[in-house]
């Protein structure tokens, strides 16, 4: 068994509704970039990274995209996610009063599955949510404090960002995310998983690699 096998892995699923920037903030950490256009492909991208506390991990970061009319992308076909993340970014735009709303049924729609009635307590989810597009202050229709009260009462952790205009913002997210994960798992040893059944898996060169032919096609 190699070191690459010995390392704690964690899967995190990036979801929200159409076009608030959930490739954009995964695309950002991975590789510190913003080029505005994204691809609309479900991949799952596996990365090795340097967490604050502790050890290096192995993320696997399943970007879930969302077609234009789906204004609950938690109501179908999401199963399979619930039962393979350790913690969920639910991403929405400060400027897009729906995707709020569909932010919030997502955090509870995962709090109820993660704690199925008549069965042991499961471990509840890290759950973070993310009000993405905080550069655009003129256009703002969720308010900071609102947003940090109604997350706080759901038990999720709370961040604005700018994929946009920050380097850094996308990073603080993730490596909160992994020390949130870490914290439960103390005492409890890595998890062992793979990527889900039948997704695409993409490292890090092929993300550059999709990201370099959509600088070409421009
Ligand atoms: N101003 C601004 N625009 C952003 C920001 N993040 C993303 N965008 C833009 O918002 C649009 C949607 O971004 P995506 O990352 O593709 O959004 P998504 O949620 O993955 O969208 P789907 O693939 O449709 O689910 C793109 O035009 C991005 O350039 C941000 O922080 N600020």
């Amino acid at each position: 068994m190699n070191s690459a096998e010995n390392r704690p892995v964690t899967n995190i699923a990036v979801m929200g509704t159409s076009q608030v920037g959930k490739s954009a903030l995964t695309v950002r950490f991975l590789t510190r970039r913003f080029i505005g256009e994204y691809c609309n492909i479900e991949a799952v991208y596996t990365h090795c990274v340097a967490a604050t506390q502790g050890d290096a991990v192995l993320l696997n970061i399943w970007d879930c995209p969302c077609r234009e009319d789906e204004r609950r992308p938690w109501a179908s076909g999401h199963e399979s996610r619930i039962t393979w993340a350790d913690a969920f970014l639910l991403v929405y735009s400060v400027c897009d009063r729906d995707s709020f709303n569909a932010a919030l049924q997502m955090a509870q729609a995962l709090r109820d599955a993660r704690r199925p009635a008549g069965h042991a307590a499961r471990a509840p989810a890290v759950v973070v949510v993310v009000g993405n597009k905080r550069d655009l202050q003129h256009a703002r229709a969720v308010g900071t404090q609102e947003a940090r009260a109604l997350t706080a009462a759901l038990g999720c952790g709370f961040f604005e960002t700018s994929a946009a205009e920050s380097r850094d913002d996308a990073e603080t997210v993730f490596q909160a995310l992994l020390g949130a994960v870490s914290g439960k798992r103390r005492g409890g040893g890595p998890k062992a998983c793979r990527p889900p059944m039948g997704k695409r898996v993409l490292g890090l060169r092929s993300l550059l690699k999709t990201l370099s032919m959509l600088f070409l096609r421009k």
